[in-house]
């Protein structure tokens, strides 16, 4: 059962088309991430989402209500955990305070108040900040109330951009875990924005990936791996290559996809046969008479990205395979 849907959501700020007939949907108890590179649209769309920022044209419809005519119900029924975690609380009260005031201004009593504050903090294991005035808290933990902030009044849907952005990992695992816990055993819906993939992988029911300001793609993480170019890589530091020896690789019938670390020190060859693609790849380092290390490994969602949504995808580095 669906508890949002967007259709045709346009925004341009001045003559800049930023959301192009964006479409989205999100189910009940569902934990939905969008993808994009950066500039895509996502936080646009998450704040039209929240009724925080007016679309052009299209239609959204949250928890059966029209957001053009009960934008305020709409409010009700959402926590939004935004990029700006300064100014998402008083600077000079403590966490508990913060969390006491916001929780009365959602009409939450007292004592539920203090139950969900104990219940959470334990989870998130922030129980020795709550009474640390939030100017004092460090970015991490900032952040931390902040989640604890949006999900405190269990609304029916949770938006989060770049939740445990600044994070260390024990504390993201803890987000991880609590919002799992918050979309499996309370039935609430999640939407998320992240750019760390493994993070999304584990979260995730289900990907939508944007572009431009328009939905391209939209599966569970597995239907978008059956649309990989490639399921095995074959990696080999760019520096043991000389560019003859790329070149003949790349033109190779069993390479289906070339990708180059971020860092540019790691040449991938996508292959979906990992034997006869290294079979075909050790015969040209053969006749090369070139000595590569090379490492494998399965396909990741940080190389989907760069096939569905990489530029490099549009540079002529990936060949369609005949
Ligand atoms: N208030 C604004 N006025 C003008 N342009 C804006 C405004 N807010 C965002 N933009 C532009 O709209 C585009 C989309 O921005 P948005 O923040 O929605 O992208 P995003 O996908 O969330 O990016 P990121 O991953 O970097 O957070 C960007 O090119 C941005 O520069």
């Amino acid at each position: 059962m669906e508890v949002l849907t967007a259709f045709d959501v346009c925004k341009a700020y001045g003559n800049r088309m930023v959301l192009d007939h964006m479409a989205f949907d999100l189910k009940k108890g569902e934990i939905h991430a969008i993808l994009g590179r950066n500039g895509a649209g996502k936080t646009t769309f998450i704040k039209i989402l929240s009724a925080l920022l007016a679309k052009d044209s299209g239609a959204v419809r949250i928890g059966g209500y029209d957001i053009d005519r009960d934008p305020v119900r709409i409010r009700r029924l959402i926590g939004y955990v935004g990029q700006d975690t300064e100014r998402s609380a008083y600077a000079r009260l403590t966490a508990r305070e913060n969390l006491l005031f916001f929780g009365r201004l959602r009409g939450m009593k007292e004592d539920q108040i203090r139950t969900r504050i104990t219940n959470m903090s334990t989870d998130l294991g922030f129980q020795d900040k709550l009474d640390t005035p939030f100017m004092h808290l460090s970015g991490g933990q900032k952040q931390t109330m902040v989640i604890m902030r949006a999900l405190l009044h269990e609304p029916m849907i949770v938006y989060l951009d770049e939740p445990t952005k600044g994070l260390d990992p024990l504390v993201s695992a803890q987000v991880r875990n609590c919002l799992k816990d918050y979309a499996r055993n309370k039935g609430k819906s999640i939407l998320l924005t992240s750019h760390i993939l493994s993070e999304v992988e584990d979260l995730s029911d289900r990907v939508s990936l944007m572009r431009h300001g328009a939905r391209i793609q939209s599966g569970t993480v597995l239907e978008l791996r059956k649309q990989a170019k490639a399921s095995e890589f074959i990696d080999m530091p760019k520096s043991d290559l000389p560019a003859a020896t790329q070149d003949r690789l790349s033109q190779l019938p069993q390479v289906a996809f070339v990708t180059e670390r971020e860092d540019g020190a790691v040449l991938s060859y996508g292959v979906y046969q990992v034997w006869e693609g290294m079979e075909a790849i050790l015969q040209v380092l053969r006749e090369d008479d070139v000595r590569a290390t090379f490492r494998h490994r399965s396909l990741a969602l940080e190389d989907l990205f760069v096939m569905l949504l990489g530029e490099k995808e549009e540079d002529s580095l990936e060949r369609a395979r005949a």
